[in-house]
């Protein structure tokens, strides 16, 4: 079995909880209060921003070329493209995007999975950054198809643009070299470096699922 899939047996529970999660269901049946969906972007504007960084070490340990520029190009993807769905979800809750930036901080579980992969990214190989980084693209690209099978949202659906944006088939491209690349590494790395990368994904596929929490419940402090 390849390393990914073996990771994706493990985490199976937890993909299963987060497809079922209030919030998640709250978006598929586009049933959130402005509340809610304004905590959940401060909050994930902040991630985001920390989730860049953690590529950047990222690409500080990178051993070609190539997988620096596969680095690069995610980064610009975070940086710019992550914007629309967080728009999309503004637009919903009719809020202002700038207006909800200021003066925000993190939440603890935002602040903890944030602290969970800058440790990886600052004292861990490069295998433990992808391991770390890895279920937020997973979850979401799992999250939005499994809304798209069991809902069929339209087009007059409020947060289409949303579920589109993580089900669409260049995210899971995406997703799909990432784990090509995880698996190559995974093959040539020790027996400790795997069980690090291993612990890594698993512990930030518990605080996705934890994140869809704290924006439910408007955790704070
Ligand atoms: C917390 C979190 N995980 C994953 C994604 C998807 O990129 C996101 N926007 N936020």
């Amino acid at each position: 079995m390849r390393f990914t899939e073996e990771l994706r047996r493990e985490a199976d529970p937890i993909f299963e909880a987060i497809r079922n999660h209030p919030f998640v269901r709250g978006i598929a049946e586009a049933f959130l209060s402005p509340a809610q969906i304004t905590h959940y972007v401060q909050q994930d504007y902040l991630y985001l921003s920390t989730y860049a960084k953690v590529y950047s070490l990222g690409l500080a340990k990178c051993r070609t070329r190539e997988e620096m520029r596969d680095f690069h190009e995610r980064i610009g993807f975070i940086l710019n493209a992550e914007v629309h769905p967080h728009l999309t979800l503004c637009r919903f809750a009719n809020v202002s995007y700038e207006a909800l930036q200021q003066g925000a901080s993190m939440a603890p579980t935002a602040h903890h999975y944030a602290s969970h992969m800058l440790v990886c990214a600052q004292a861990g190989t490069l295998g433990d950054v992808l391991a770390t980084v890895l279920p937020c693209h997973w979850t979401y690209v799992d999250l939005a198809r499994n809304i798209v099978h069991r809902d069929e949202p339209t087009k007059d659906h409020p947060l289409y643009e949303w579920i589109e944006f993580y089900a669409n088939d260049d995210m899971l491209f995406g997703l799909t070299a990432l784990c090509r690349w995880i698996d190559e590494y995974a093959e040539r790395t020790s027996d400790e470096d795997r069980a690090s990368m291993q612990e890594a994904f698993l512990v930030s596929c518990h605080m996705e699922r934890r994140f869809f929490e704290m924006a439910y419940t408007l955790e704070n402090w």
